[in-house]
């Protein structure tokens, strides 16, 4: 397939479902000839990506599409990209790289349609920097400030275990400070990153390293290439390391639900120092193919990973007897998603409200079942639930409905507490979303993109048992509380909530009526001892 076309539906595939750009090639089902082809394919995605803003107001203005109509129809065939898509990566050939013209036949139609308005394009161009107060066509790319105001790697352990030569973090960061174009290692951390200096994470030390926004020095680096540096968001690293807290070689084995392409996967391997094993389900074919990519050079020995639907999983066969903690990362809206492809949620804002409810709605039901679907896990003390979504939809309230399900209470399923959910992290969930309960609240991770450098993010843990600490102590706070407090208050604090019920309906949360059930029972102690 002609070269633009291939990067044009791996756009396409980028808008449609997200995922990273190196996999968008594989995931829309493009072949290429040779790895060189693939990289010169990539390099024409990331670029077009980075001037996305500036081409499309450059198409909009010029009217380009409607003026090519018939080179560029509205709705192409399946297989074939979009004009949109196709005309995107042709002017950034035309009007951004630095060959300034676009490499195909003469007689090639799109070619031939672009090139009739070149000198439109070249004045809108210039007129556009002018817009911007740029001095060059580069200040039109994305910036640090766009981008965000980091960029994150995580060291994979997996690498230096099974490979030879020093894959060490120590090795890694003695070759950051020495090579051709050194890096300055910082010892605090300083947002946005200063160009040509990292530092270690102060969540994650023991394996994330910050950089600047706009650095990729990994593109083609040893490092990269063996699959001991990872480029992964700090808010995706934040699940595995919860759930695989205090975990043991003794305890047993683990669960990946959701795994391609695989940045969890491998976080949990290596975390697992490639022990016991680690069954990972991914449902899509093409995702799946990724995935094995990606745990082939990660190293991930102890995986084992099925093209399967892990809600097909028979959660009492004896292969998952031994397992004792699950990841849930499904599906979701993509919502928190800025770093990589911001358009993205431009493109959600513009969605109908109720276009965008119903996905919603549907996206919720659908975790909200994965996670149940965990909870029958006979064996299971840990399950970690995440989106990269900020709308509480798929969040907090997803995680309210799943512990007011029969099944946890059956089975014993409540939220963790802080103290085992990255306690340092600040942004905890909204307790709004938990009706109004500040515990659950706590107990959850949140990241908003603008002020945690970070993608927007939620992440919730469900244990095992029949309360947690914090619900003893406050519930024997309650019980002291209720010890000195006279029936006539009960009747007063009954008929005060049954004029609230009438103002303002509220759901109450399981603690709030499990209390008002004890109270009503120490009534009708009290009045039957009275009787008697
Ligand atoms: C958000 S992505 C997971 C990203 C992955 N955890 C990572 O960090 O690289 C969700 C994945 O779950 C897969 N998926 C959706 N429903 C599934 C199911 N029922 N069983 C297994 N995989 C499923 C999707 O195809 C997609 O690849």
């Amino acid at each position: 397939m002609n070269f633009y076309k291939s990067a044009a539906l791996a756009l396409d595939h980028l808008d449609k479902y997200k995922g990273s750009v190196k996999g968008s090639l594989g995931a829309a089902g493009i072949e290429t000839s040779s790895a060189q082809e693939s990289k010169r394919i990539l390099a024409l995605v990331i670029e077009t990506l980075k001037y996305r803003s500036a081409l499309e107001q450059i198409i909009a203005v010029t009217q380009l599409r409607t003026l090519e109509k018939i080179t560029f129809p509205k709705k192409t065939s399946p297989r074939t990209p979009s004009s949109q898509s196709l005309i995107l990566v042709l002017l950034h050939d035309l009007l951004i790289s630095p060959r300034g013209r676009i490499e195909a036949s003469d007689k090639w139609p799109p070619r031939q349609a672009i090139q009739r308005h070149q000198a439109r394009l070249k004045a809108e161009l210039v007129k556009l920097q002018i817009r911007e107060g740029k001095s060059s066509k580069e200040g039109l790319a994305r910036t640090a400030k766009t981008e965000g105001s980091a960029r994150y790697i995580r060291w994979n352990p997996n690498v230096d275990l099974h490979r030879e030569d020093d894959w060490s973090l120590a090795a890694l960061l003695s070759y950051l400070q020495t090579k051709p174009s050194p890096f300055k290692l910082l010892n605090a951390p300083v947002y946005p990153v200063p160009d040509g200096s990292f530092f270690l994470d102060p969540h994650l030390p023991e394996c994330l390293l910050v950089f600047p926004a706009t650095t990729s020095w990994w593109q083609g680096d040893k490092w990269f290439e063996s699959g001991a540096v990872i480029v992964q968001d700090k808010s995706s690293c934040f699940p595995a390391r919860v759930l695989m807290g205090e975990w043991d070689e003794a305890e047993g084995d683990c669960i990946d639900a959701t795994a391609a392409p695989g940045n969890k996967t491998s976080h949990m391997s290596a975390l697992m120092r490639g022990k016991q094993q680690l069954h990972a389900f991914e449902k899509s074919t093409q995702r799946f193919k990724t995935l094995q990519v990606m745990l082939e050079k990660a190293q991930c020995l102890n995986v084992d990973a099925k093209n399967a639907d892990f809600l097909q999983s028979d959660p009492c066969s004896e292969k998952y007897s031994n397992v004792t903690r699950i990841l849930l990362d499904p599906s979701c809206s993509g919502s928190g998603i800025v770093n990589r492809l911001d358009y993205l949620v431009d493109q959600e804002t513009d969605e109908a409200d109720d276009a965008k409810n119903e996905r919603l709605e549907k996206l919720a039901s659908f975790q909200l079942q994965m996670i149940l679907h965990a909870f029958k896990f006979p064996s299971v003390k840990r399950i970690v639930y995440s989106t990269c979504s900020i709308h509480p939809e798929e969040d907090e309230q997803v995680v309210q409905r799943a512990l007011s399900s029969p099944l946890a209470r059956k089975n014993s399923w409540i939220l963790a507490q802080r103290s085992s959910v990255l306690p340092s992290w600040p942004r905890r969930g909204r307790e709004e979303h938990f009706n109004g309960d500040a515990d659950l609240a706590d107990g959850v991770i949140r990241c908003i993109p603008e002020e945690d450098h970070t993608n927007g993010f939620f992440v919730a843990c469900f244990v095992r048992g029949s309360e947690s600490v914090q619900n003893q102590k406050k519930r024997a706070l309650e019980e002291a509380e209720d010890e000195s407090e006279s029936e006539h208050e009960y009747e007063a604090e009954d008929s005060k909530e049954e004029e609230e019920k009438e103002v303002a309906p509220r759901e109450k949360t399981s603690a709030q009526l499990e209390r008002r059930k004890r109270k009503k029972q120490k009534q009708k102690q009290k009045k039957r001892s009275q009787e008697v």
